[in-house]
């Protein structure tokens, strides 16, 4: 395998910032020294002046095709992983679904067949257990042996991924013996249905009452008793795409009480909110997803949360719906539109826009990116920074590009970008997967099939 030098460069790791070149041997990174020290060769040399080298993103929230509402999100494996690259992240860990009255088992095979040889970049699972019972608890040891060492459990969606609060418990007792990491998506997704029916009783049907009925008292509620389960269950809890404030003062109190609480959120409810939702016709359909935009206002208690560690992660929730026949099956019932937005391709040049924006610092950008989502999950350090050893996912990031991020030019399989017209400055110039070049001076040069199945090890944290 060729040897890579890439040289010049300001390497950006969670840790450290350093005028440093760094050698590729084997698909992994062998060496980091300053330019005047070594007297390395190599078959291929990246010129990095004047720009970052970074470690691959690592998003730990995604949805390739996945069947949701009616209809089944519209990136696949290869689709949505090429378009992860093109955004400058080499690593996503999706959602495989068990079966409702199937097995976890099930559930992961029918998700290994849809990504194996497709993916651009290496991909990892979690697991949603839609049906918490004696097998599924049991196979759940089994999946943390094969390296799915995350469950994702449901206060919300009825009928559909909804456990109950003695399942919740079960499943983070069994988490609480075999290592494994309960997540979860935490609103009231019963009283939620009640104000939905209330709202369309009263005629109220545009995708703006999508935000008004998922209410951010909800939100908090379902925060606060899953980790009051997590706590019981001796268990540690990670709760996914927080989006209220009062649900980031829960898990706040939580992490100050010394509790194993962790929590993501995600670019939308950073930079968008329910003015959005409320955009004329059905526009606002385009930001339907659960838990629901918020309030501008909420922005900076999340802001704040990442900033001072309450909130660890950045993910996507990537789960993209077209405009057109996906998300227009919710025309005149904001509850019948498919629930997600795409984004896995922004995250980066969005968080990237943070930094300049003064809501966070260098370092932080890649600790939310990177390195926390592979400590979290079972990943670091062979994902999520650039050490000798690590696997060779490797950025070379232009922070003075300016870019308008657009459906007309952006690579995920999605009619509609989220972020139409915001200008962004920053971009993934070369992508390397574990040392193969995947995206070079912005041309795409991997192929399906390149990203391999990573077998995850235990969450790396603490608190
Ligand atoms: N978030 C969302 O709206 N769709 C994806 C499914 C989920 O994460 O709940
Ligand atoms: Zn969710
Ligand atoms: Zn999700």
């Amino acid at each position: 395998m060729a040897r890579t030098l890439i040289t010049g460069g300001l390497v950006v790791t969670a840790s450290d910032e350093l005028h440093v070149d760094v050698l590729v041997d084997g698909g992994r990174v062998v060496a980091l020294a300053t330019h005047d020290s070594h007297g390395w060769t190599a078959d291929h040399v990246i010129d990095a002046t004047g720009r970052y080298v970074i470690p691959g993103g690592v998003d730990a929230h995604t949805h390739m095709e996945m069947p949701f509402g009616g209809t089944t999100a519209s990136d696949t494996f290869e689709t949505g992983t090429r378009a992860a690259a093109w955004g400058g992240t080499t690593t996503v860990v999706d959602f495989a679904i068990q079966p409702k009255g199937g097995s976890l088992m099930e559930g992961l095979d029918a998700w290994h067949e849809k990504a194996e040889g497709g993916c651009a970049i290496d991909y990892g699972f979690h697991m949603i257990m839609s049906d918490v019972n004696e097998s599924s608890l049991r196979e759940m040891d089994r999946l943390v042996e094969l390296g799915v060492t995350s469950f994702k459990l449901f206060t919300a969606y009825p009928g559909v991924f909804l456990s109950d609060d003695g399942q919740i418990l079960r499943a983070m007792q069994r988490a609480g013996s075999n290592g494994g990491l309960v997540m979860t998506h935490a609103e009231n997704g019963l009283a939620i249905d009640v104000l939905v029916e209330q709202a369309l009783a009263r005629g109220e049907r545009d995708p703006r009452h999508h935000g008004e009925v998922r209410r951010a008292l909800l939100e908090a509620e379902a925060t606060h008793r899953v980790i009051k389960l997590g706590q019981v269950a001796g268990a540690p809890v990670y709760v996914v795409h927080v989006s209220a404030r009062e649900a980031v003062a829960e898990v706040a109190k939580a992490r100050d009480e010394g509790l194993p609480v962790f929590a993501e959120t995600c670019p939308q409810y950073l930079f968008l909110s329910t003015d959005n939702l409320a955009e004329p016709g059905f526009e606002g359909a385009k930001y339907v997803c659960s838990t629901p935009l918020r309030p501008a206002d909420h922005q900076e208690a999340l802001w704040r949360g990442l900033r001072t560690n309450d909130l660890q992660v950045v993910s996507t929730d990537h789960c993209p719906f077209c405009f057109k026949g996906q998300k227009e099956r919710g025309l005149g019932d904001f509850s019948k539109i498919p629930n997600g937005l795409p984004g896995v391709e922004n995250r980066m040049d969005l968080l990237h826009q943070a930094v300049l924006d003064g809501h966070i610092d260098r370092r932080r950008w890649i600790d939310l990116a990177c390195a926390a989502p592979a400590r979290m999950f079972g990943l670091y350090p062979r994902k999520g920074t650039i050490a000798p050893g690590s696997d060779a996912d490797i950025v070379v990031y232009d922070p003075h590009a300016e870019q308008t991020l657009s459906a007309a030019t952006h690579h995920m399989n999605v009619d509609y970008s989220a972020y139409e017209g915001k200008r962004v400055t920053g971009r993934a110039e070369t992508v390397l997967s574990r040392g193969v070049p995947v995206i070079v001076d912005r041309a795409y040069v991997g192929h399906a099939g390149h990203g391999v199945y990573l077998p995850r090890g235990l969450c790396q944290y603490a608190n």
